[in-house]
């Protein structure tokens, strides 16, 4: 009796494709096969890399309990009939750097990523984690010339998990109980929401003084820098791929959850052509819907602050297409 794979697969599996196979890609790449989600096909210009990191998460699989394939890859004809791309190519910041210093280093592997992606996935739906995070995705939506619920950045899950543990750090209750927002650019502009941000149906300004509110929202804006700062040669990873994790998730599995995400604005909030975290429901179709919560002045002038921001990096990144 023999019993070998068939030479071509008989059902075509979800697949997802990481580019960029570095600290933040693969560790989004263990997540997703751990999880079961999809297989996925790992690319990185450095090769050998990405090949190594795939087969070393094979090599876990009856380990971890799944059947997840995973491919490494320089070639983008490898990524053929991906279901999700998910752009991780980059360099991150180094300690002392903002975000924005990596745009024009980072633009031209953006683009390169989305173009050759697209040839070979021109179904797929696109997410950005490429800093500066919010020009990057403008920037992937442009050159792809896709309807832009297509392409999406990760961001606002990510800030919006760090301001959850730093709020059930400071009250010792269980971060599940816990929902925080952040709205607005992955910068120092973001804008943390403390009105909609609850304990179990409390909001927290019930709970902290504005004094400590204040401390949790500004750690909350410098997150980033404070890894970095710690781990000098890069940045986070470990929540960063969660938080992309869970977008995919919820593309895959079709769940329609509301989550802060880079989206394109036609005129919520009062602004448009812009890519900004923003309240949305996510779903197969990408952005389904964008929310537009009632914001105080305070709030609604710190967002179109944030855009301002974005918006001048898109003036200079689209010199690079
Ligand atoms: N949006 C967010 O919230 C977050 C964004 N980031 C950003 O994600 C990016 C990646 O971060 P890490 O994984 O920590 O960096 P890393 O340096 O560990 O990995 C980057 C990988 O990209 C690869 N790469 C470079 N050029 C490429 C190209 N043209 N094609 C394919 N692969 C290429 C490199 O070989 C490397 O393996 C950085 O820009 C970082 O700032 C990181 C954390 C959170
Ligand atoms: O801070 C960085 O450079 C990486 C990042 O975006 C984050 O961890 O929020």
């Amino acid at each position: 009796m023999s019993l070998t794979p068939p030479a071509t697969p008989i059902c075509k599996p979800v697949q997802v494709t990481v580019i960029g196979a570095g600290h933040v890609g693969s560790t989004l790449a263990q997540r997703i096969a751990e999880k079961n989600l999809a297989d996925v096909v790992l690319l990185d210009i450095l090769d050998g890399w990405s090949q190594g990191v795939a087969l070393d998460l094979m090599e876990a699989r009856g380990l971890e309990s799944h059947d997840r394939r995973l491919r490494g890859t320089s070639d983008y004809a490898d990524t053929v009939g991906s279901d999700i791309v998910v752009i991780t190519a980059g360099f991150p910041r180094k300690p002392g750097m903002s975000r924005d210093d990596l745009l024009r280093m980072n633009g031209g592997i953006v683009l390169q990523a989305i173009r050759q992606a697209i040839a070979y996935s021109p179904q797929a739906l696109f997410i950005v984690v490429t800093n500066p995070l919010d020009v990057m995705t403008y920037l992937a939506w442009k050159a792809s010339g896709l309807p832009p619920e297509r392409v999406m950045g990760m961001a606002g899950i990510l800030d919006s998990a760090r301001f959850q543990t730093f709020i059930s750090l400071e009250l010792g209750v269980s971060t599940s109980d816990v929902d925080a927002m952040v709205l607005g650019s992955h910068g120092d502009l973001m804008v943390p929401l403390p009105h909609y941000c609850t304990v179990n149906g409390i909001p927290i300004t019930e709970l902290l003084d504005a004094a400590t509110i204040d401390r949790l929202v500004e750690r909350t804006r410098t997150a980033g820098a404070e890894i970095v700062e710690l781990m000098k040669t890069g940045g986070a990873y470990y929540a960063p791929a969660s938080a992309t994790c869970l977008m995919v998730e919820t593309i895959l599995r079709n769940r329609s959850r509301l989550l802060p995400v880079a989206a394109y604005l036609t005129g919520q909030y009062y602004l448009e052509d812009v890519y900004i975290g923003v309240p949305a429901r996510l779903g197969c179709g990408g952005v389904e819907t964008i929310l537009e919560l009632p914001l105080s002045d305070r709030d609604l002038k710190a967002l179109h602050k944030s855009a301002e921001a974005v918006r001048r990096g898109i003036q200079e990144a689209l010199t690079l297409l």
